[in-house]
């Protein structure tokens, strides 16, 4: 099998000293994806270098050439997205619908920022003093790193690498371990687009040595994560101990309020497609689902049943509803959570069993928790897997404030047919997001997204809010 390197300075490269690892499906272990390298610290020296040497003239590409080669660079992911799809979930697991909507996400950000390119625009203001005007410009940072989880393989390096580039940054792309074969794709794309050498470069391997070499790097000007909470608070002290800008994306414990006055099926949809589809592994899926008391049986009741036609089954499967988790460890997170639940008093999992299909993956059925409050530690801790605690809440004021207590505050659902509800939940919910009648999981490419507390720090991701934090402001005083 051939070995895929690192894509430096225009080059395709195998470092000196990097790891051959093989990518090996979830959802079969005997489906190895490619063989693929574990740079080492090195490989980012030579990133930054071919970075930096790019920026100065990069950042003076007219805007219309860096829209177009967006622009080339959306079409192409667009008219690949069947192959994309199916390599995306053989690779991370999940199923080939949940893949195809993601790549079709990645081009259409591709897509969004191409024109985000052009309509970049500053202000000309007065002077308190006379005769002098006031430009107030947008440049770009410099070197951006870029360092991206598992759980959106192409939609997330995308939707940070295309503002990146469409403001005239330069990139150093670090994809999580697990993933590097969408990433490899995804930078063949970018390549054959022809952006310029050393514009856009990507360095696999370990967090522990090219996250760490990234992060601390002196000649990384800006830093943007998505992962875990403790992972991204050592990428903002690391950010912080050099001063450059720092953007996180990180966990989430997404209550979904179902109220006495919803429509009961259809909460129940918006609930499995939150805490199920995409097997859970989203930081925005429904985890908490708050149930007023009337309803409370009766939803549970109807959720189990639902829960019961979710087939769970190999990604490329055209019946899997549920594909596998993505790996051993998050198994093994996913099954420890479901035991320490178990072992609770007064607490029942529904669901959650280890499912043999004849394929060799890791594949586990949808959890339901009952009997449990808000402080019971899987409501309150992220699990990151088919997993959902569901919470007995009095009234609406009890749930809003069950709602907002969490160290996380990225989205929140509410299922209700009262506009009065609805209306209070969106002013007074602690979070970046919130959806009604609608599953907490599942954005638009176009609108800003990010929370709230321990979910995020730093400017919002996405649509034109994405310019806070991948440009830099300057204010000219000029007389004439
Ligand atoms: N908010 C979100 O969207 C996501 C949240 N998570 C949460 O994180 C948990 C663990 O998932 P995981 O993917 O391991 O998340 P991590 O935070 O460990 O990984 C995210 C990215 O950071 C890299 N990384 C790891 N350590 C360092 C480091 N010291 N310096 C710089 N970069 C580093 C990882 O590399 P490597 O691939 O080598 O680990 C990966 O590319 C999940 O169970 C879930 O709770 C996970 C994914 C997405
Ligand atoms: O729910 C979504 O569409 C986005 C989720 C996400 O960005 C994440 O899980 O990291």
């Amino acid at each position: 099998m051939t070995l895929l390197g690192c894509y430096i300075g225009g080059e395709w490269v195998v470092p000196a000293g990097a790891e051959p690892v093989d990518d090996v499906s979830p959802a079969d272990r005997s489906d190895v994806v490619g063989r693929f390298v574990q740079a080492p610290a090195s490989a980012v020296d030579d990133a930054v270098a071919a970075a930096r040497a790019a920026f100065p003239a990069w950042s003076r590409t007219s805007p219309q050439r860096r829209a177009d080669l967006l622009e080339a660079v959306a079409a192409r992911i667009l008219a690949e997205a069947d192959q994309l799809a199916e390599l995306l979930a053989r690779e991370e697991g999940k199923t080939r619908a949940e893949a195809h909507a993601e790549v079709l996400r990645a081009g259409q950000l591709f897509r969004f920022f191409s024109g985000e390119a052009l309509r970049l625009t500053g202000d000309r203001q007065a002077s308190t003093r006379e005769g002098i005007a006031i430009n107030v410009h947008h440049e770009p940072i410099g070197v951006v790193g870029i360092i991206t989880p598992w759980n959106f393989p192409i939609a997330i390096p995308s939707w940070k690498a295309a503002p990146a580039l469409a403001f005239g940054n330069t990139v150093v792309l670090k994809p999580a371990d697990l993933v590097p074969a969408t990433a490899h794709a995804l930078t063949r794309i970018i390549e054959s687009a022809g952006f310029p050498p050393g514009v856009f470069n990507l360095v696999t391997g370990r967090g522990s040595v090219v996250g760490e070499a990234i992060i601390g790097h002196p000649g990384v000007d800006a830093l943007t994560f998505t992962g875990s909470e403790q992972v991204g608070r050592h990428v903002a002290a690391a950010g912080a101990a050099r001063m450059v800008r720092v953007q996180l994306e990180m966990g989430g414990k997404n209550p979904l309020v179902v109220l006495a006055d919803a429509d009961l099926d259809a909460a129940v949809e918006v609930a499995v497609n939150g805490a199920f589809f995409q097997t859970g592994q989203r930081c925005t899926a429904s985890s908490r689902l708050l149930v007023e008391d009337a309803v409370h049986d009766a939803f549970v009741e109807r959720l189990l049943a639902r829960m019961a036609g979710l087939t769970v089954g190999h990604s490329l499967h055209p019946d899997t509803v549920v594909g596998p988790v993505v790996s051993q460890a998050q198994l093994d997170t996913d099954l420890g959570y479901l035991k320490l639940a178990g072992d609770t008093p007064g607490a029942t999992v529904h669901g959650g069993e280890q499912v043999e299909l004849e394929h060799d993956g890791f594949y586990l059925s949808p959890a339901l928790i009952t009997g449990l409050g808000n402080t019971a530690r899987v409501n309150r801790e992220e699990i990151f897997g088919p997993v959902a605690g569901v919470i007995r809440v009095a009234d609406y004021d009890e749930a809003l404030a069950v709602a907002n207590d969490t160290p996380y505050g990225l989205v929140a659902g509410i299922c209700t047919t009262s506009l009065r509800h609805a209306e209070h939940f969106q002013a007074h919910s602690e979070t970046g997001m919130v959806m009604v009648n609608l599953p907490t999981a599942g954005v638009d490419p176009h609108v800003p997204f990010g929370g709230r507390k321990g979910s995020s720090y730093g400017p919002r991701e996405q649509g034109s809010y994405a310019r806070h934090f991948f440009t830099q402001t300057k204010t000219a005083y000029v007389q004439p």
